[in-house]
Parts: C-alpha cells; structure tokens; sequence
C-alpha cells in the first residue's frame, strides 16, 4: 500500500496542482517565511537586475512542497523573464535537454525539477551549458559522431532537489547560489493560511488556523490542503462555520495527529518502536517493515520525524528518541535515546 497519496502526503495531483497554481504566490514580497532564502535571494536578483546579466544558477534542496517551484516561478517573475519548466525524470537523453536549451530565449529561467534524477549524459550536457553557454551536439554514431558546438542563449538554470545530497559535486559546484528551504514555523504557516483562506473565500478564525498550522508538518503545502478538508468538514457538518472545534474534528477524521504526524509516519515509528526495540535499525529494513520504498521514507516521513525530535540519525542506524515512546502512549525505556532532553 502507497501513502504517497494520503492527505499528508506532501506531493500533488493534478486537481491539486490547479488549486495550488491559485493560491501562488506571485512575487517575493508575498512569498511568507524562510527569511534568509527570500533575502539572499532578492539580493542576486537585484544586482542582476542592476547589471542586466541573467543572475548565477540557483540551487533549491529541501522536502517536498516547502515552496520551491513557487518560488522558481518569483525568479523568473521579478526579473521580467520567461519561464520555462522541466523535471530530471524528462530528461532521458541529451537530445532531450538540447531540444529545450537549444531554443531558450535569452535570460529565460529553465526550471528543472527533480534535478537529482536526470540522466547522466543530459547531465553532463547541462556542464557545460552552464558555464559557457555552449552545448555539444554529437552527430553519428561510433567512430564516426562528431561533436558540433552550438552557442545557447545566456539563462538562469533553477534546479530543484528533495536530495541535494545525490547531486554530483560537478553540477553542485556549477551553481553559484545554493537555497536551503527549511520546515516553516507554525507562525509562518498562520499567515499562509491566513492568505490561503482569504482566497478562497473561507472565513478562517486565527485560533483555527493554529490548529491546522500545527498540524501541517510544516509544509505550506499541506497547510493549504488540510484547510480544504476543513472547509469541506464545515459545510457538510458544521453550517459552513470553521472554528478550532471543527478544524481540531476535522483533521482527527482525516488521522492527522496533534503534532501533524500522518498515517506514514506513525506507521514508521509505530515500527520503530514495535518491531525493533526503538532501534538503532538501518534505512532499507524499516522502509521493507511498513511496505515503502527506502526513499519514500527517508524523502517524505523522516526529515519531519527528525525534526520533532522523534527519530535520531546515528551511525549504527536509525533510533527512536524518549519522545516518539510517549507521542505513541508507550512508556519510553530508561535508556531510550535522548532519555532527559525529550520527555
Ligand atoms: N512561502 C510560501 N508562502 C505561501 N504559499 C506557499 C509558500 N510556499 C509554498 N506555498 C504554497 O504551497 C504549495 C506548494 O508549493 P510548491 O509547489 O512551490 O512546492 P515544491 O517545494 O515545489 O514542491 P514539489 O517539489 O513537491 O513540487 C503552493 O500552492 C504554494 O501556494
């Protein structure tokens, strides 16, 4: 069985990504939180401006749906510039990544998406393209291919990674500006939200809002889809009125706990803790214990476990702190890792 779906999943369908085109921000001053990146960022786009240069290649790592294709699309937004959109998983081949670059307008803000899974021979085209603006078409094959250089518009490469960690040192290295996207602040979450429900039209106490807040695994994304749900529990069973009461009900029908925690996620704590003593367990086995790919656990459930403090990353493997014993109702071993720093 798939989590990937579920209500906390932090990924988008397609009706979803309508929605969320809605709810965009357009420009960096109406982008909320993760202050440092929105700084550092304003200040390459300015001086580009300032010298009518396309800015360096920018690099975005973080979890999935802290904001980083919102925010590719600021970029190309406040430097006036076209936009245009890609994923690694596209890019198969080289001839896929020179059909694109080879038609960029200059300036232009290519996004590409999952930068960590693009193949490697379209990888090692984009080297080059980002440093000289130059591609080498081979044409043949064997002994015979040559290589014709041709000159690409200067542009501004986006990359997006959930795992900046795969990314090979060349192409990391190639980026001039690297933006860390970190969970938001429950605050932080409020005010998107806040904005969110004024969009659509909901009438949003603030109290309701922290509840949902608090319960968005701090991921503006599934802030706004849990404000939905909570819409749609109103209408149907509350007269249509959100208070704390009936976003707290709501996102209890929807198994969302009081810290945000999903079904996967307490699936593999729940495993953790049950199957393995609260560890120290490899990746791979406890990803094999609750059915999932090893890299849906560690991309989706784990940077938010170990966040709250409720999983540890050691050398030996993973283990469960004091706290994840207690957020399940289990009474924490007296040597359960952060024992006097958690309960
Ligand atoms: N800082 C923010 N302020 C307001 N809304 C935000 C912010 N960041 C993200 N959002 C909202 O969250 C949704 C998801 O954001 P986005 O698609 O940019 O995430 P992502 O990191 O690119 O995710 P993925 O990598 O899974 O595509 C968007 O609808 C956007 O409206």
């Amino acid at each position: 069985m798939s989590f990937e779906r579920e209500l906390v999943s932090a990924d988008a369908d397609g009706e979803e990504r309508q929605i969320e085109a809605a709810l965009r921000p357009k420009r960096l001053a109406e982008f909320i939180g993760q202050a440092r990146v929105r700084e550092q960022l304003s200040l390459v786009l300015e001086s580009a401006l300032r010298r009518q240069r396309p800015p360096d290649h920018v690099l975005m790592s973080g979890s999935p749906g802290l904001g980083k294709t919102t925010l590719a699309m600021i970029i190309a937004a406040e430097l006036g510039a076209p936009l245009r959109i890609t994923s690694g998983p596209a890019l198969e081949r080289a001839g896929d990544l020179a059909a694109i670059l080879s038609t960029l307008a200059d300036g232009e803000v290519l996004f590409i998406d999952e930068i960590h899974r693009m193949a490697r021979p379209a990888e090692e085209m984009l080297y080059m393209a980002m440093e000289d603006f130059r591609v080498d078409i081979v044409v043949g094959k064997g002994p015979g291919a040559t290589a014709i250089p041709l000159d690409i518009a200067p542009f501004t490469l986006v990359g997006a990674t959930t795992r900046a960690g795969l990314l090979p040192a060349p192409l990391r290295d190639r980026f001039g500006f690297t933006a860390h996207m970190d969970f938001y602040e429950t605050g932080e979450l409020e005010l998107v939200l806040r904005r969110s429900a004024a969009l659509l039209g909901v009438d949003l106490p603030d109290d309701a809002g922290n509840e949902i807040a608090r319960r968005s695994r701090g991921t503006p994304r599934i802030a706004n889809r849990l404000l939905r749900r909570v819409r749609d529990y109103a209408d149907v069973r509350a007269g249509g009125v959100v208070d704390r009461e009936v976003a707290a009900s709501a996102l209890d029908l929807y198994e969302v706990d009081g810290e945000g925690l999903d079904r996967l996620d307490r699936a593999v704590l729940g495993a953790l803790l049950r199957k393995f003593g609260g560890g120290p367990v490899g990746l791979s086995t406890l990803a094999v214990s609750v059915g999932e790919e090893p890299e849906t656990v560690e991309v989706v459930a784990e940077p938010f476990l170990v966040r709250q403090g409720l999983i540890a990353r050691t050398p030996r493997g993973r283990v469960a702190t004091a706290a994840a014993w207690t957020h399940l109702g289990m009474t924490p071993p007296p040597d359960a890792f952060g024992a006097g720093h958690f309960t």
